[in-house]
């Protein structure tokens, strides 16, 4: 097999179906990555806006090493790396935080700029 950077377009026929049919898998799988981590943000969001309405700290190490301790033992069990499982987590984790950071500013410069939190007046 070739390692030039022309694709894979000469090889062997029954190498290309096997390797078409593990693509196949592979996009399936991205797809449900995406979609999990979709879900997995929509209820980050909710976390943000419950914390800044509170005024919670955006990050909550003591959860974050429970949830590492946890996500280990789980890519473990599934045969995958626990250092690939955890670096994962922190870099989904560092994002979450970078959005709660966000939504607590944005929430402060509202209550600065309406501190009774009156609704704005309807024009019609
Ligand atoms: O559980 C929380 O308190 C969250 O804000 C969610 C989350 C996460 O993404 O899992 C993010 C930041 C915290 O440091 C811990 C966990």
């Amino acid at each position: 097999m070739t390692t030039s950077s022309t694709g894979t377009k000469d090889v062997d026929p029954a190498v290309r179906e096997e390797l078409d049919r593990l693509r196949d898998s592979i996009d399936n799988i991205d797809a449900a990555v995406v979609h999990m981590l979709a879900e997995r943000f929509k209820c980050t969001q909710q976390v943000g806006r419950l914390k800044a309405e509170h005024r919670l700290p955006p990050a909550d190490p003591a959860r974050e090493a429970r949830q590492i301790t946890r996500l280990r033992t789980l890519a473990e069990n599934a045969k995958l790396d626990p250092a690939f499982a955890e670096k994962f987590l922190n870099f989904i984790i560092a994002e979450v935080i970078r959005h709660h950071e966000r939504i607590a500013d944005d929430t402060t410069k509202s209550s600065v700029s309406n501190p009774t939190g009156t609704p704005a007046p309807t024009t019609d």
